[in-house]
């Protein structure tokens, strides 16, 4: 599934979070959205999952705009995974899952073989068939991480929109989950603070910067010492790691007394504050 945003802005409190975003993830491609914090990565995922609908710019599902179709559509065709997605501590790791099935179903409706299959093809995928029958709320949190990947997958999405995805997982479930992601069939589009998971597994790199698009497209093009440095606000070397780029980063000095460190600059931004 095809995914274009044309000229996305978002308004929050007074303030444009996310300004004129363009941007094509074709189908079957991942595309990783990277920058700081307060970038506006999360509230440019909302409008594609729409929970935050844009103040001007269309978000088109291979060529039919997200907000002007039916939800239970927009539902069917995109799975999501948000960051601190609250989950029903008192349900089983399997019903749980099978949520992911609810935008499939009519209100009447009883679950079909073919529900029953794409929970068990989601619960195998996550690697979280012996945890069919445990209750969310005795999950760790990387366990739990798991479970709404699952959920998502539950759906059979075309589209998948990942906000963190990493978030809570130990080294090795980190590479597992972003490896499974892509080599599934579906276009993604996944916020991630990790430049080198980015750049190892996105086909394409979004660099946003206080809610501008400063870059997008191979990670090798996008991610250099230059836009790393001027985005993160860091010291940032590119080695090849493989036939990807790797990365060493070390702070940046913004302060006059030239002390990087993060105490350093909270006094600078206090003192201009005052
Ligand atoms: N409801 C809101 N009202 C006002 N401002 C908001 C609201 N939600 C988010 N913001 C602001 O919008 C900006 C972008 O937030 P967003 O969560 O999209 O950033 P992000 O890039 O995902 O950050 P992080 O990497 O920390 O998750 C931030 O400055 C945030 O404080």
């Amino acid at each position: 599934m095809r995914l274009d945003l044309d000229a996305v802005s978002v308004t929050l409190g007074g303030r444009t979070v996310v300004g004129d975003v363009s941007l094509t993830v074709p189908s079957g491609r991942f595309a990783a959205l990277v920058g700081p914090n307060g970038s506006g990565k999360s509230t440019l995922l909302r409008t594609v999952y729409r929970a935050r609908r844009p103040n001007s710019g269309t978000i088109r599902l291979d060529g039919r705009d997200v907000w002007s179709m039916p939800p239970a559509h927009a539902a069917r065709n995109v799975g999501v995974l948000m960051q601190e997605q609250h989950t029903g501590f008192e349900f089983t790791v399997a019903e749980t899952v099978a949520l992911g099935r609810t935008p499939h179903l009519g209100f009447f409706d009883r679950f079909t073989r073919e529900d029953r299959a794409a929970v068990t093809e989601a619960l195998d995928r996550t690697g979280l068939a012996a945890y069919a029958g445990r209750r969310v709320g005795q999950l760790s949190g990387g366990e739990r991480q798991r479970v709404l990947l699952a959920r998502a997958l539950a759906g059979r999405p075309r589209l998948l929109v990942l906000d963190e995805p990493t978030n809570h997982l130990d080294v090795r479930h980190q590479l597992d989950l972003l490896e499974l992601v892509r080599d599934l069939d579906v276009t993604v589009l996944a916020a991630l603070h990790s430049l080198d998971l980015a750049a190892t597994y996105a086909d394409t790199i979004a660099v946003l910067r206080d809610g501008r698009l400063v870059a997008h497209g191979p990670a090798a093009e996008v991610l250099t010492p230059a836009t790393i440095g001027e985005v993160f606000e860091v010291k940032a070397t590119v080695h090849n790691a493989g036939g990807r780029p790797g990365f060493a980063l070390r702070p940046r000095c913004v302060c006059p007394d030239r002390r990087c460190h993060w105490s350093c600059r909270e006094r600078r931004l206090l003192s201009d504050a005052r």
